[in-house]
């Protein structure tokens, strides 16, 4: 049996990321873009807000005619319109008129300032609508001007940026009925083992039930990719590598889950043998997910993932994730890297970078994480809390509460561009 020679995270995350692919583009409607990466830059072709317009409801008026305006002797004003938000005033307003103005209506032709409702008296004369004021107001009081917002020809989203509620607003006030993002990629997913059952199967002596498949395929739609389910395949060498085979037609990258180890039904190396992939690394200084596996043919790659529930949900974050974003331009694939506080001791050995799951918040605008769990590569309960990995790297004898520790987060759509250098031992 061949030894297998593990490699550090780090090295083996390049391996995988000289496969990155660029997306195709679609155009979307825009209703359907949010979540998406946008495919191309957006810049503004014209200035936000458009006209100088009315933050207030109140009156237009020209500020020269305020400047004598006083508590003793206001002045008093001639209303010889009125505009709602949407229309526009069309006269030049003169000396000593005032056009009642609603907010976000264009400032008249004549004016420069507008007086809220509030600081005005309004009364009728000689069945002529009038406005008094007391004071005097500036030139340019409460005007927003055009262009204070955005500037035409502003590159406002980059390519590859994640379309969010704000980024949705941007598209719609630039007139972007369909919207250019990247397609999804589509992931295959299939699940190996002999012991599977389906979520709907009662248990028996010997099975568990598939969780993995469907924590995959959670973890796919989590990092933006559409997923393509194959189902699960007992260890049944021939059957595998014809539907390994069928399914590398259909997907963009295909990861299956179990059968990565050494045991006597680990069939994943024969199968790569068998299509002529070539592997990337067969294992990883990492635990869990050391015997994570990762092949390539013609460039199409082959995750092969371990059938251990945390070691596979590991393996998929550092791994699929990012080659995912990257395939949308994202500028920062990988999970965003912070320092946090370690919450709870861990005293296990570290030969190999652990990767521990975690509950991370923050107390008094201070990262905190705590492990979430039973530790074991092959837990599961361990996940659902989990929104970060602590990561301690290897050769330390254990970590103590309080200890300031590299945490990536995995919930957080922000990302980073490289978290792997650096990475020091924990400290106080
Ligand atoms: N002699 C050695 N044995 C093992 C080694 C080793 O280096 N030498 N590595 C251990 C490590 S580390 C891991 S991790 C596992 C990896 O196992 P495989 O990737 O080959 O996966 P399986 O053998 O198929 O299954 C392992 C475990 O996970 C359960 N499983 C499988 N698929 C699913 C699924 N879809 N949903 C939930 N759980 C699943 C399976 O029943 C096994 O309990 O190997 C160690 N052994
Ligand atoms: O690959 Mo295993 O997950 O290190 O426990
Ligand atoms: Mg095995």
């Amino acid at each position: 049996m061949e030894k297998r020679q593990p490699i550090p995270v780090a090295e083996a995350v390049h391996r995988v990321m000289d496969y990155a692919f660029p997306a195709k583009k679609e155009l979307v409607p825009l209703t359907q873009a949010h979540g998406r990466f946008i495919a191309e830059a957006v810049r503004a072709d014209h200035d936000v807000p458009a006209f100088d317009r009315s933050p207030y409801d109140g009156y237009a008026i020209r500020s020269i005619d305020s400047k004598e305006a006083s508590s003793e002797h206001p002045v008093r004003f001639q209303v010889v319109g009125e505009i709602g938000a949407g229309y526009v005033y069309d006269e030049v307003v003169g000396h000593r008129q005032a056009v009642r103005i609603m907010t976000g209506a264009p400032i008249p032709q004549g004016c420069d300032a507008v007086v809220m409702l509030e600081l005005t008296h309004t009364f009728e004369e000689n069945q002529q609508m009038c406005m008094s004021i007391k004071r005097n107001f500036e030139a340019g009081t409460n005007i927003s001007y055009k262009g204070e917002d955005v500037q035409q020809g502003a590159v406002l989203i980059e390519k590859g940026q994640y379309i969010n509620p704000g980024v949705m607003a941007l598209l719609a006030t630039f007139g972007y009925e369909q919207v250019p993002v990247f397609r999804k990629t589509v992931i295959g997913v299939m699940a190996t083992g002999s012991e599977l059952l389906d979520p709907g199967e009662p248990l028996q002596p010997g099975k568990i039930r598939n969780s993995n498949a469907y924590m995959m395929m959670a973890q796919i739609e989590r990092a933006g990719a559409e997923v393509k389910y194959f189902g699960k395949f007992s260890d049944d060498l021939e059957l595998c590598i014809e539907n390994v085979e069928k399914a590398l037609q259909e997907v963009d990258m295909l990861i299956t889950t179990g059968g990565v180890s050494v045991g006597d039904y680990d069939y994943l190396p024969a199968i790569y043998e068998a299509i002529n992939a070539k592997v990337l690394f067969n294992k990883v200084a990492m635990r869990p997910g050391s015997v994570t596996t990762v092949a390539a043919r013609e460039g199409q790659l082959l995750f092969g993932l371990s059938g251990n529930p945390s070691a596979c949900y590991v393996g998929f974050e550092l791994f699929v994730r990012p080659i995912i974003r990257t395939a949308y331009s994202n500028s920062q694939p990988h999970l965003r890297r912070e320092q946090a506080i370690l919450g709870k001791d861990f005293t296990k050995a570290n030969p190999f970078t652990r990767f521990v799951r975690a509950h991370a918040y923050y107390e008094k605008g201070q990262l905190v994480a705590v492990p979430s769990g039973f530790d074991k590569s092959s837990a599961v309960s361990s996940l659902a809390s989990a929104n970060a990995f602590i990561v301690l790297p290897g050769g330390s004898r254990g970590y103590e509460k309080g200890m300031s520790v590299t945490v990536l987060l995995l919930e957080d759509l922000q990302g980073s561009e490289w978290p792997w250098d650096n990475i020091e031992k924990s400290y106080r």
